[in-house]
């Protein structure tokens, strides 16, 4: 279970005060994926940052009773002047898993040849956005958090890999994805909510919640 309490959060921009949550409250309860709808620049990364516990809430409480993964696409946690199977040996390391599994499991997903022992700085978006992937993959999750879809990788063999193994962890894992469109959440998700001036609107099925949307900008 994921579950916010009560939560608000705001930055301060020089000319006021951007809410980007006002005292939201809701759970994500294993098995039950959720789908967040939100126009751009509304907040999205800073919900999805707070439910991985890199950016702390102003006010109430983020809880969670499982694995919660960090945000697919964040390298936040990989050291640019080491290579990636330095960073993924470190990292399996902090999670408690067999360094040699996590470097094998990385190095095949995300195929990146003679780079894989290269310094991670030296690579291109596209290649760090799959190495990034990878480790995602390599570690279970009980509940993968997703900032609008699938990272760009116009690598059709990584697409197609990645991809499957993600649709086989989806079976059993639980998603919350945020989205400035509907689509994005088709694939993950039948529950909803719609973010709207700080507050959190939360509907039963993706449906009513593009209605909502949909209306609303
Ligand atoms: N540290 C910060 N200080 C000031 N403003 C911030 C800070 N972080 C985010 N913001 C502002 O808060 C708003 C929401 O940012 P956030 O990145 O969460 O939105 P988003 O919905 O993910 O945006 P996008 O769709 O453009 O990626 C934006 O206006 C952004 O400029």
């Amino acid at each position: 279970m994921l579950e916010f309490e009560n939560v608000s959060k705001s930055f301060w921009t020089g000319r006021g005060r951007k809410v980007i949550l006002d005292r939201a409250s809701f759970r994500v309860e294993l098995g039950q994926s959720l789908g967040i709808l939100a126009p751009n620049g509304t907040g999205k990364t800073t919900i999805i940052n707070m439910m991985a516990g890199l950016e702390k809430p102003d006010e109430g409480v983020v809880r969670k009773s499982c694995r919660v993964s960090f945000p697919l696409g964040f390298m936040g946690g990989v050291v640019s002047r080491h290579t990636a199977r330095e960073n993924a040996r470190f990292i399996a390391r902090l999670y408690g898993l067999d360094p040699d599994y996590v470097e094998a499991f990385s190095r095949w997903v995300c195929g990146i040849d003679e780079y894989f022992d290269m310094p991670v700085g030296t690579y291109s978006a596209g290649m760090k956005a799959r190495f990034s992937f990878s480790l995602l993959l390599a570690i279970e999750f009980d509940i993968y958090l997703i900032d609008e879809g699938m990272p760009a990788s116009t690598d059709v063999e990584f697409n197609r890999k990645a991809g499957s193994i993600l649709k086989d962890r989806l079976k059993t894992a639980t998603v919350v994805v945020v989205s400035h469109q509907a689509e994005t959440l088709e694939k993950f998700c039948r529950s909803a909510a719609v973010l709207r001036n700080g507050r959190l609107h939360m509907f039963d099925t993706l449906e009513e919640a593009k209605r909502m949307y949909d209306y609303a900008t």
